[in-house]
C-alpha cells in the first residue's frame, strides 16, 4: 500500500542480511528507507536530512543502539524509535523502554510484525502532532510579539501610518505631562481609545479613569450627572449624590461629544479649570477638585463658538494640547492590521476559530471610504465572524452584508452605483433578502450546515411561527385586521394558528 506522503525510516544495523530484508520490505509498503551498519552514519544523516522513524539493533561494533537511542530521545523527545536484538535480555528490553523506545523486538521476528509496527508508530505520531497546539512560525511569533507590544504600550490602539505613529509620538511625549487634552475626530475614530492612553502613560495612571458623553444624557442631567446634587436640589434628588468629578478625584475625567455640553455646565467646568473648585448642584459648599480634564468631540468647536454654543474661554481651556485622531479612510495602509486584529479579537472573545480574509476581500475593505471610522471596520468583522459558516470571508459576503448597512451602502463597498439612487423599493427588498440570508445562514450554522431534509416546510414555518404573533400582537389581536395585512382569509388563519399551538 502507498502512503500518502513518503514517510522516511532510518536503519541501523551491523547484518547486512538484516538490513537487505529491511530494506524490501518497508520499501514494498510504501516507505523511504535509507539503512546504515553503525549508529554513527544515521546520527549523521538524521542531523543533516531529518526521517519520521528509526528502526536500530543494540550491538554494532561502532556504537550502542540504546546509548543512540537516549541521545536522540534528549533533542527529539516525539521520534519514534524501534529497539530489536538477537541478545534479548531483561536489562536491554527494560533500558530501551526507560531510553524511550516504541517498541523492542527480540530477533528473529516476523518481517509483517515489523512492518506493521512501524505503521502504528507512525500514526500514534502523527496523532500527537495534531493533537498538539500548533507550533508557530518565527514569522507569526514575531508578528504576535509586536501585537503584544503594540497593545501594551498604546492601550490596544493599532496603527502603523505616519498619522497614527505621530499620534503615538505625541501620547508618548504627553507622558509625565498633567496638562488638559482636546481630542478631535469623527466619530468612531479611536478618541476614547487615545484618552485612556494618555491617562495610561500619565503620573495619575493609577487613578481612576471616568468616561461620561454629553450626547448620551438627558441635557438637564448633565450638570448633576457631572458634579453631583445636594438633597432635595431638585424633584427627584432624594438624597445627596456625588458626580463624576468626585469619582474621578485623583485620576483622570473623560468629556466625550463636549460640544453637545449645555451652557450652564460649560460655566461649572470652566470654574474647575481655572480655580480647581466646583459646587454640588443646589449646593453652596465650595468643593476641590483634582482632576485631569481630557476632553473630546467631533465637532468644530470655533463654529460652535461663531453660533454662541460653546464659550470661547472654555475652549481656550481645554484646548491646552490638541490631539487630531485622523479618519480610517486618510490612513487606509491601518486597514488590513486592523481588520487582523478585530478578526483575532473577535474569535477570541467568541471563543470561535479566526476567520480569514481573502485577497479580493480584503481588497475591498481597503477600497471602501468607511464613513463610520474604525467601530464600522469593528462591527462589520463581528458580524462576518458571527454569521458566516465558512472560514474564510469572501468578498460577495462583504457585499452581502453591506447590503444591510445603511452606511455601507452609502459608500458602496460593492462598486455599483451608489444605493441612494436606487428606488426605495429595490431598496428595502434588498435588505429584506441580505437580512433574511444571513439569518438563515445562522440557522443553518447552528444546525450543523444544509444536510438536513425538509428544510423548505421547516424554515416556512418558522416564519410563520414569528410573522404570525407578530402581526397578531400589531392588531392587538383582531384576526380580521390581521388577515387582512397578511394578504390570506380568516380561517386560513385560524388553521395557521391552530397548527402554531396559538390559544384561540
Ligand atoms: N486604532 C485603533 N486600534 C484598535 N481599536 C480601535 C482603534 N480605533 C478605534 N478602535 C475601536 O473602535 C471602537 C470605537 O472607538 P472609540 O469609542 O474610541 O471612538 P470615538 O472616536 O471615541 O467614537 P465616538 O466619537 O463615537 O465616541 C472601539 O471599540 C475601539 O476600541
Amino acid at each position: 500500500m502507498q502512503q500518502e506522503a513518503e514517510q522516511t525510516i532510518l536503519v541501523a544495523d551491523d547484518d547486512q542480511a538484516v538490513r537487505f530484508v529491511l530494506e524490501q520490505a518497508l520499501s514494498r509498503a510504501g516507505y523511504k528507507v535509507h539503512a546504515f551498519g553503525n549508529t554513527q552514519p544515521l546520527v549523521n544523516h538524521f542531523n543533516q536530512y531529518g526521517g519520521d522513524l528509526i528502526i536500530t539493533d543494540v550491538v554494532m561494533p561502532g556504537g550502542s543502539g540504546l546509548d543512540m537511542v537516549q541521545s536522540l530521545k534528549a533533542t527529539y523527545p516525539d521520534l519514534p524509535i524501534i529497539v530489536m536484538t538477537a541478545q534479548s535480555t531483561l536489562r536491554n528490553a527494560v533500558q530501551a523502554f526507560e531510553r524511550g523506545a516504541f517498541e523492542y523486538l527480540a530477533k528473529p521476528f516476523d518481517i509483517n510484525r515489523l512492518v506493521d509496527l512501524t505503521r502504528r508508530a507512525l500514526q500514534k505520531q502523527e496523532e500527537r502532532v495534531r493533537n498538539q497546539p500548533q507550533t508557530k512560525t518565527k514569522q507569526q511569533a514575531a508578528a504576535e510579539d509586536m501585537d503584544r507590544q503594540l497593545e501594551e504600550r498604546f492601550g490596544g490602539i493599532i496603527g502603523s501610518s505616519r498619522a497614527m505613529q505621530a499620534l503615538f509620538h505625541t501620547i508618548g511625549r504627553l507622558s509625565n505631562s498633567e496638562m488638559t487634552v482636546l481630542i478631535h475626530g469623527e466619530s468612531g475614530t479611536g478618541k476614547e481609545l487615545v484618552a485612556r492612553a494618555v491617562h495610561a502613560y500619565s503620573p495619575r495612571r493609577r487613578g481612576p479613569f471616568t468616561a461620561i458623553n454629553m450626547a448620551a444624557i438627558p441635557r438637564d442631567l448633565i450638570e448633576s450627572e457631572l458634579f453631583g446634587h445636594e438633597k432635595g436640589a431638585f424633584t427627584g434628588a432624594v438624597s445627596r449624590r456625588p458626580g463624576h468629578f468626585q469619582k474621578a478625584e485623583g485620576g483622570t475625567l473623560f468629556l466625550d461629544e463636549i460640544g453637545d455640553m449645555p451652557m450652564e455646565a460649560q460655566t461649572r467646568l470652566l470654574r474647575v479649570l481655572q480655580e480647581g473648585t466646583f459646587t454640588l448642584v443646589g449646593s453652596t459648599d465650595i468643593l476641590r477638585s483634582d482632576v485631569r480634564i481630557i476632553a473630546a468631540t467631533h465637532q468644530d468647536l470655533p463654529t460652535a463658538i461663531s453660533e454662541g454654543r460653546f464659550r470661547e474661554d472654555l475652549f481656550y481651556r481645554l484646548n491646552v494640547i490638541p490631539l487630531h485622531v485622523p479618519t480610517l479612510r486618510s490612513r487606509k495602509e491601518d486597514i488590513p492590521v486592523l481588520s487582523q486584529y478585530f478578526l483575532a479579537k473577535t474569535s477570541k472573545e467568541l471563543k470561535v476559530a479566526t476567520k480569514r480574509l481573502t485577497q479580493s476581500a480584503m481588497e475591498k475593505l481597503v477600497a471602501y471610504d468607511w464613513p463610520g471610522n474604525v467601530r464600522e471596520l469593528e462591527n462589520l468583522i463581528r458580524r462576518l465572524t458571527v454569521l458566516i459558516p465558512e472560514d474564510e470571508i469572501r468578498p460577495e459576503k462583504i457585499e452581502l452584508y453591506e447590503r444591510t448597512m445603511p452606511k455601507l451602502a452609502r459608500n458602496d463597498l460593492s462598486g455599483h452605483e451608489p444605493q441612494e439612487e436606487r428606488s426605495t423599493e429595490s431598496n428595502t427588498s434588498h435588505s429584506y433578502e441580505a437580512i433574511l440570508l444571513q439569518d438563515l445562514d445562522t440557522f443553518f450554522a447552528t444546525m450543523g450546515g444544509l444536510e438536513t431534509s425538509g428544510v423548505y416546510d421547516m424554515v416556512l414555518r418558522k416564519m410563520e411561527a414569528v410573522l404570525i404573533p407578530r402581526v397578531l400582537r400589531q392588531t392587538r389581536g383582531n384576526r380580521v385586521k390581521a388577515a387582512q395585512i397578511l394578504g390570506i382569509n380568516r380561517n386560513t388563519l385560524r388553521k395557521k394558528m391552530r397548527d402554531l399551538g396559538m390559544d384561540d
